[in-house]
């Protein structure tokens, strides 16, 4: 946490930053469930593109198993196991965060997130420019971050060009897009090492989980 309080800031239409919203506490418990669900089998792995590169950061998943460039109910990249269930407390958690980000301009009492990655970046890690599209529904992907300082990129809805705004999400933050902002082009530029504060259990690096509705049954 930062001495000097970091604003709220809607970084576009419909993307919400909210600083600090995890107390130190909520962080800790939440490093503590990452590292259960990234505990294998079927534990994190850096999925493999189309083109053959691998991603430089690991994943897991929970509800359904995401993979270049689809949802699926089972590991198909990996060993084909069931992938692990979306507890329904992470669901309440998605939920107090679309209402704390947008208050009354959405019904958060209706987001029914039933999918979440986790991803760990390392030092070196990054995620380029994408978007999340393969979800069947318009709801907003709920964003969590914990450990290290990710210096993340949400451009625009068009193209990997300008405009774009950056913004540092430190350990506890969230971030909410959604809206006009669903279909942003985002991604990590980079991690800064040795950012992280405060002690909550993660030695390097950073966690990020993302929730968001597949739309899928
Ligand atoms: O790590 C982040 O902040 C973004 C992750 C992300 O964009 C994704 O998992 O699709
Ligand atoms: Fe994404």
């Amino acid at each position: 946490m930062e001495m000097i309080p970091r604003p709220r800031t809607e970084l576009a239409p419909g993307a919400v930053h909210v600083p600090d919203w995890l107390d130190p506490g909520q962080q800790r418990m939440l490093v503590r469930a990452c590292r259960e669900w990234a505990t294998g089998p079927a534990g994190m792995r850096a999925a493999r593109m189309p083109n053959g590169a691998v991603m430089s950061a690991r994943t897991v998943c929970l509800g359904w198993h995401w993979y270049p460039y689809r949802y699926s109910r089972t590991l198909d990249d990996q060993d084909g196991s069931p992938v692990k269930p979306f507890p329904s407390w992470l669901g309440d958690l998605g939920r107090r965060a679309v209402a704390d980000a947008y208050g009354d301009d959405f019904d958060a009492a209706d987001y029914r997130p039933d999918v979440a990655l986790i991803n760990y970046y390392d030092d070196s890690a990054r995620m380029g420019l994408h978007q999340d599209k393969d979800e069947r529904a318009p709801d907003p992907v709920v964003s969590l971050s914990l450990g290290d300082t990710g210096m993340f990129r949400l451009g625009n809805t068009e193209n990997r060009n300008r405009p774009w705004t950056d913004v540092e999400l430190c350990s506890g933050d969230l971030l909410v897009f959604g809206g006009p902002s669903r279909m942003a082009y985002h991604g990590v530029l980079r991690i800064l090492p040795g950012t992280r504060e405060p002690d909550i259990g993660l030695d390097r690096g950073r966690l990020n989980i993302t929730m968001r509705v597949s739309g899928l049954d």
